[in-house]
């Protein structure tokens, strides 16, 4: 068998709705999406898309009990994950899947130091004595640039950035295979950013991490990322190599050209942008067919009618949009 082409991660037709006095949220409608051992993928798309609904399913970690998985398959090392019980998700957490959140006091704990956070992910994982597992940890923060001597301080002691570097910290501590990190860097000054993103891929690098990287930031995609999800309305709309989804000239899904249209372009700074027309879809009566023809400048009657299927433009690349209805489908 060929192991290198093994996925690490597999999500089949993924279905997630919150179920809330509103209404019922369509948060994830029929998701498909790989990422393979060691790779970086860029599950890009705007506020409400449906990126850490999708993060949150993977670790069995969806708000009770308005978050619900209605069908799909998760699949972990070939593993369906979705029917795991509480205390196997809970050693996949730590020893197999780790989660960097938007804002880093969601993972600190105030009232212990950082030194002993970091002690306590190293302990369960490697079954390390006290001991041990502190020389572990302050390995770990001189690895992310925090001098050891700050262990014993507390979170509060430290800026923004300094508190993510020790999420980081925590998140790698346990040597995960898959790192999902939910726009790490959002709270983080631009120098600041810079600076994490380096670090991050680094130990990536270093670890031999595959890691999914939830941004709205083209900018980071570019830097970090092999390969590229777009994400519309709870589905990927667009999906394949970093090269192929930034050649303009490439086939590409109406909503990939608006999202690059929409961001300020060094070259061209006197130029208008050119932002998507129309709203987000309310995701409690979504549009029906294809979710974007109501804002998508090609539509015709068919994208009203019926969901596009996810078609191979060129091998590794599929677009979900009837424009393409003479390529091949894939599953
Ligand atoms: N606990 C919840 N209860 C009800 N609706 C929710 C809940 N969490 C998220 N949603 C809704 O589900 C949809 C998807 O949200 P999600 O947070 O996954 O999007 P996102 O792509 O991560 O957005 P952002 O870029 O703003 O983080 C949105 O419409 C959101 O309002
Ligand atoms: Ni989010």
């Amino acid at each position: 068998m060929d192991n290198e082409k093994k996925n690490l991660l597999e999500i089949r037709d993924l279905t997630v709705e919150y179920h809330t006095n509103g209404g019922v949220v369509h948060a994830v409608n029929g998701l498909n999406l790989e990422v393979a051992p060691k790779e970086t993928l860029g599950f890009v798309g705007e506020t409400g898309a449906g990126k850490t609904t999708t993060a949150l399913s993977i670790l069995n970690l969806l708000p009770h009990p308005q978050g619900k998985v209605i069908s799909g398959s998760i699949k972990y090392n070939g593993e369906e994950i979705l029917n795991k019980s509480n205390k196997d998700m809970t050693r996949i957490r730590g020893e197999k899947i780790s989660m960097i959140f938007q804002d880093p006091m969601t993972s600190l704990n105030p009232v212990m130091t950082v030194g002993d956070q970091i002690a306590e992910g190293i302990r369960l994982h490697d079954h390390l004595s006290k001991a041990d597992a502190h020389k572990k940890a302050l390995e770990m923060l001189k690895t992310v640039g925090i001098r050891p001597e700050r262990a014993s301080d507390y979170p509060h002691q430290f800026s923004g950035g300094m508190k993510q570097r020790v999420v980081i910290a925590i998140a790698l501590a346990c040597n995960p295979e898959l790192l999902i990190a939910d726009e790490p860097t959002t709270a983080l000054d631009v120098t600041i950013q810079a600076q994490m993103l380096e670090l991050m891929k680094g130990l990536k690098d270093q670890y031999d991490t595959s890691m999914i990287m939830i941004t709205h930031d083209l900018g980071i995609v570019a830097e970090i990322c092999d390969k590229v999800a777009i994400m519309y309305a709870g589905n990927v709309v667009e999906y394949g190599d970093k090269v192929d989804i930034f050649t303009p000239e490439k086939p590409h899904h109406p909503y990939t050209v608006g999202l690059f249209d929409s961001i300020p372009d060094i070259y061209h700074e006197q130029e208008e942008l050119k932002i998507i027309k129309g709203l987000t879809p309310d995701p409690t009566d979504l549009p029906s067919g294809c979710t974007f023809h109501p804002r998508c400048p090609y539509a015709c009657e068919k994208c009203s009618k019926q969901m596009p299927k996810h078609l191979e433009v060129e091998p590794g690349h599929t677009i979900s949009c009837h424009r393409f209805d003479d390529t091949k489908e894939v599953k």
